[in-house]
């Protein structure tokens, strides 16, 4: 008993709370259409307390016609009163409809503009986290449906209390003792509305995780880029399967909730039909000691009926705020994380260019890793220097490359621009001087111009300076041949829209690089892609291209490695071996056994594949 009291006062208490957070979310989406929302629930409580007030006007002047053979003219009057209240409240509905859909579409771009916010204002490291990446995928996966249901809880709450308060006020107006009996009939659809709200939120927060693992499987066969892997794989069948299985879980489920849903129904609804019988015996007896008139009693039984509609709308709100309450609490952690987030990226402006750049003995661990990827790290990079960073998978180098690009903070040691540590620095201040090129770059499913544009984007409409990046990148021709040239989608998303191999989208990125005009630029593995005679282009005139600039770049073919002015051998994290070419060459270590081993390969492959 004790449980169940403590149970319910708990959830009062947070009834209360998600109501005020969704009164706050409305109120922050736009102010006017939430008091315009706001006020036409209260014009709707006003119009139905005044409808049953009518009611009892038009039952008075009937039974005053047909008691008194008055003139039938009397009953004009309030009859075409209770028309216009009956038209104006449909009328209101219609305009409540519609505001309640805005006020809905306004939440909801709110909310995609919090979470965005909140998702450009982290730093990398939180992507690393599961419990940020979870997060994020949930208040974005809700965002679509969630703020609808919100509003909708919201306005129904809101609108069945006004409701029920005008009716109560209507009802004392006409004869206070009617109130009692009213209450009375009321009563049992209150406790079934309440367990049925509570039934349902329960069964929606068991089955969240089930429906999301049933949406992913759906979407793992839909997707495009998924696409190609299940057919090579046939992992259409099997992926089928788990679907149907997860489906028929849930189905199963849901008839279970619904049959219980439907007992609880039929319950209320006894009572409640033995309550208003019971309601409706108290009325013909206080009509026939004469303390309430025939009008009134007709009109109290309007009333019984709009309460009951008052109650089910108020009852059916709360349970959709509760059913919207994970969501909220999501959302809440979600933005809650942006103060701190904007103040770990500020600092002090940032220098626009170094001489010298150096990393000094950088450790690094990745969130939830026991190893670090980097160990004690130190390279040196001199303005206008081209230097590669080699090693074997996972020795570290992409690690290394987003350290540099100032993405993570090291756990000990520091990167230097000019002798300063840059921790100091405002990390957007910094990230403008650094142009990267990612081993996985983003193939944006935008226009051939915005996918150059975007290294730039205060640039992005500098139509010249996009067409030049795409020259030294070699992409402008492949690009001039597109159907709508720079205009053109390079996304099957989007009609017209064309997609490109590989190799050019390889270049796309090597080309917004070249926009970005920044004095570091770093080429994570750049002619992966890149057919040997691109390649070969490439790294001749690298120097050329970015003239000037200082460039780090990966790559695992050491034909273009050689051509650096030094070069950092990284294994297991930490940097063995570092100097030109010909100086590792000379050392015979680690560097001089893989370059054998990849020239070997191009010179006796018969060799290497017996
Ligand atoms: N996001 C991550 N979370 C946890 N560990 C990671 C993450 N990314 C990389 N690692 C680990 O850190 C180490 C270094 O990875 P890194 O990507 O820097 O290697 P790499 O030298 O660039 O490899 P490759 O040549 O395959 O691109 C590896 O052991 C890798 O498994």
């Amino acid at each position: 008993m004790a449980a169940s009291a403590r149970r319910q006062r708990r959830s009062v208490l947070r009834l209360r709370r998600l109501i005020a957070h969704s009164v706050r979310l409305s109120w922050a989406a736009d102010r006017r259409a939430f008091i315009v929302t706001a006020s036409l629930q209260l014009l709707g409580a006003a119009v139905i307390a005044a409808q049953v007030l009518i009611v009892k006007l038009v039952l008075d002047a009937i039974l005053e016609v047909t008691s008194d053979d008055a003139g039938t003219e009397r009953v004009v009057v309030p009859v075409l009163l209770l028309a216009g209240v009956t038209a104006l409240v449909a009328v209101s509905a219609a305009v409540q409809a519609n505001q309640q859909r805005l006020l809905s579409e306004l939440v909801m771009r709110s909310t995609w503009q919090q979470m965005l916010d909140v998702a450009g204002a982290v730093g990398l490291r939180a992507f690393e986290s599961p419990g940020f990446y979870d997060r994020l995928q949930r208040v974005q996966t809700n965002a679509l449906s969630r703020p609808y249901q919100l509003t909708q809880g919201l306005i129904g709450l809101a609108g069945g209390i006004a409701g029920a308060a005008g009716l109560s006020i209507a009802i004392i107006s006409l004869e206070p003792t009617l109130l009692p009996l009213l209450l009375l009939a009321g009563l049992p659809l209150f406790f079934s509305s309440r367990r049925e709200s509570r039934l349902e939120f329960d069964f929606a927060v068991a089955q969240t995780p089930r429906l999301r693992l049933r949406h992913y499987l759906g979407m793992v066969q839909t997707g495009r880029d998924e696409a190609k892997e299940v057919r090579a794989y046939g992992l259409a069948g099997a992926l089928r399967e788990r679907f149907d299985a997860v489906y028929a879980d849930y189905t199963a489920d849901l008839r279970a909730h619904l049959r219980r849903r439907t007992r609880l129904a039929v319950a209320g609804n006894l009572a409640s039909a033995t309550f208003l019988a019971a309601t409706l015996l108290a009325l013909v007896w206080l009509i026939g000691r004469g303390r309430v008139s025939l009008a009134e009693a007709g009109a109290a039984i309007v009333a019984i009926r709009l309460l009951a509609a008052q109650v089910t709308t108020l009852f059916k709100g709360a349970q959709q705020i509760f059913e919207s309450g994970l969501f909220l609490d999501d959302l809440a952690d979600f933005v809650a994380m942006r103060p701190a987030a904007e103040l770990a990226e500020a600092g002090a402006p940032a220098p626009s260019s170094f001489r010298t750049l150096t990393a000094d003995g950088l450790t690094f661990t990745y969130p939830g890793s026991t190893t670090p990827a980097l160990d004690d790290v130190s390279i040196r990079l001199g303005a206008g220097e081209i230097v590669a960073l080699v090693g074997e998978n996972g020795s570290g180098k992409t690690t290394l490359a987003k350290l540099l690009a100032a993405l993570y903070e090291p756990d000990t040691g520091a990167v230097r621009w000019d002798g300063a540590d840059v921790s100091g620095y405002a990390r957007a201040g910094l990230r403008q001087s650094v142009a990267v090129v990612f081993q996985d770059f983003v193939r944006y499913q935008l226009t051939a111009r915005d996918n150059v544009g975007l290294g730039r984007v205060d640039r992005l409409s500098d139509d010249d300076a996009v067409a030049a990046a795409a020259r030294r990148a070699g992409i402008d021709t492949v690009i001039d041949g597109l159907p709508q040239g720079w205009d053109t989608y390079l996304s099957k998303m989007f009609k017209g829209g064309r997609d490109l191999s590989v190799g050019q989208w390889q270049r796309i990125a090597l080309a917004r690089a070249f926009f970005r005009d920044a004095p570091f630029v770093i080429l994570d593995e750049p002619s992966a892609s890149l057919d040997p005679r691109a390649e070969h282009a490439l790294f001749q005139s690298l120097r050329e291209l970015l003239g000037g600039r200082t460039v780090l770049f990966i790559s695992h073919r050491f034909s273009t490695v050689r051509t650096a002015d030094r070069i950092y051998v990284l294994d297991d994290g930490r940097v063995t071996e570092h100097g030109t070419h010909d100086e590792l060459m000379d050392r015979d270590g680690h560097y001089a056994e893989l370059f054998r081993l990849q020239a070997a390969a191009y010179l006796a492959p018969q060799a290497n594949l017996s």
